[in-house]
């Protein structure tokens, strides 16, 4: 697999982006359909268009395309996005070779081969997996072709499955270390208001504190959306809070904001760009139990970035082995933090309360280990 890309983004504003070496763009159902609910070949066709002039200025892309249920309808006799999740399986499973049929044969007017992955969460949710996935991508990349991703729809369940693809591509942005996450809708910006209500538009959002005003409506107007503003906003703060500055726009935008003009909005990056591990780990590991510790290793663990040690466990649930992810909470049982458990479930009972020198003692020197060290830790931001 190639190096971890770790350094910064390079774009802190939107006249950035054509410096940009690698850029996750994902768009939504509404911007690829038609009135009726069907694929709309005139937009599709008009994204490949603004995504061959970012490659063509040496940008690497990654498409996180929706629209595979849309495309399924009407070949399904469907009048409308069903409700039931086996018809949505159904029509995904038509509609994603159309779409990507769409997508190859606009590519290839360019001399741009494409590619399709599709992955559940369960894909990123495993170590293994998302190694997987992580160097298919690198290779498809280093390549040359275009990956188009999807959701596994045909296969993921309700309980696996991604809450949209504005999530998928947040985090296919983490997992590949890309300079921005592009989110294009059937809306111009984020508003503070729903747009058709008289909200202003956001220009700017440099982190939770910009969004303390602004009500955020499910679903959009064409209604064949998924997230509504909900899960776009989400995604851009899980990409901005791992370093990766996200841009929301429309896609009839997308020229005007690659070449630098100041359309959507903007949400800055914070904190520090995360490796995809660290990444996997806070985002994606599905957590096997909770350890819940005291405001001293709060301090600690969540402020001064230490390991966690046993004394400052309060309590443990779950079932866990070794090396698992589990959830840190504090007292109120808030999660802080996140990370990778040094022991399991069953030796962990018998150590809480008790300092390493006592365990050493008691135990034998391979229990003087913190039970999660610093490495393995990755702090949680308090969500919105
Ligand atoms: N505060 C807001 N700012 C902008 N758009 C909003 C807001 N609240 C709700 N929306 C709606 O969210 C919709 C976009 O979500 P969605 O239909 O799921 O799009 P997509 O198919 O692109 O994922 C817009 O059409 C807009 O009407
Ligand atoms: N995977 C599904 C789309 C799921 C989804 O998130 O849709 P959207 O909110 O329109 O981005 C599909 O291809 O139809």
């Amino acid at each position: 697999m190639s190096t971890p890309r770790l350094t910064e983004s390079l774009v802190a504003s939107r006249s950035d982006l054509r410096h940009a070496r690698r850029l996750v763009v994902k768009i939504g159902s509404s911007s690829l359909t038609t009135i009726d609910g069907g694929i709309s070949v005139d937009a599709l066709n008009r994204l490949v268009a603004d995504l061959q002039v970012l490659r063509e200025r040496g940008t690497e892309v990654v498409l996180v395309s929706s629209g595979a249920i849309a495309a399924g309808l009407a070949p399904l006799g469907l009048g409308s996005r069903p409700q039931d999740l086996a018809t949505q399986q159904a029509a995904a499973a038509v509609g994603q070779g159309l779409l990507l049929a769409h997508y190859t044969r606009a590519f290839t007017q360019y001399q741009t081969t494409v590619s399709q992955v599709l992955l559940t969460v369960e894909d990123l949710m495993r170590r293994t997996q998302y190694t997987n996935a992580l160097r298919t991508l690198e290779k498809l990349l280093s390549l040359g072709a275009v990956p188009v991703v999807n959701e596994n729809d045909a296969v993921a369940t309700h309980e696996i499955r991604f809450g949209d693809n504005d999530r998928l591509a947040a985090l296919t942005a983490n997992l590949l270390r890309a300079d921005a996450l592009i989110l294009l809708s059937d809306v111009d910006a984020l508003y503070d208001g729903p747009p058709d209500e008289g909200g202003r538009q956001v220009p700017y959002v440099a982190g939770p504190e910009d969004l303390r005003g602004v009500t955020l409506g499910r679903r959009g107007k064409a209604g064949v959306g998924t997230g509504g503003m909900v899960t776009k906003v989400e995604a851009a703060q899980i990409a901005a809070s791992n370093g990766i500055p996200a841009l929301l726009t429309s896609a009839p935008n997308a020229r005007r904001l690659f070449q630098g003009e100041e359309v959507g909005t903007f949400f800055g990056a914070r904190g520090r760009r995360r490796g995809a591990r660290s990444a996997w780990i806070a985002h994606l590991a599905h957590p096997k139990g909770r350890l819940t510790i005291d405001d001293g290793a709060i301090a600690a663990v969540v402020e001064g970035r230490r390991s966690l040690l046993c004394a400052g466990i309060i309590a443990l649930s779950g079932d866990f082995e070794a090396s698992d992810p589990v959830e840190i909470t504090d007292r109120a049982g808030t999660v802080r933090a996140r990370g990778l458990v040094g022991y399991s479930s069953v030796e962990l009972p018998q150590m809480l309360g008790r300092s390493t020198a006592e365990l050493g003692a008691n135990l034998g020197p391979e229990y003087e280990r913190a039970v999660i060290h610093a490495d393995d830790i990755v702090r949680i931001e308090t969500r919105l």
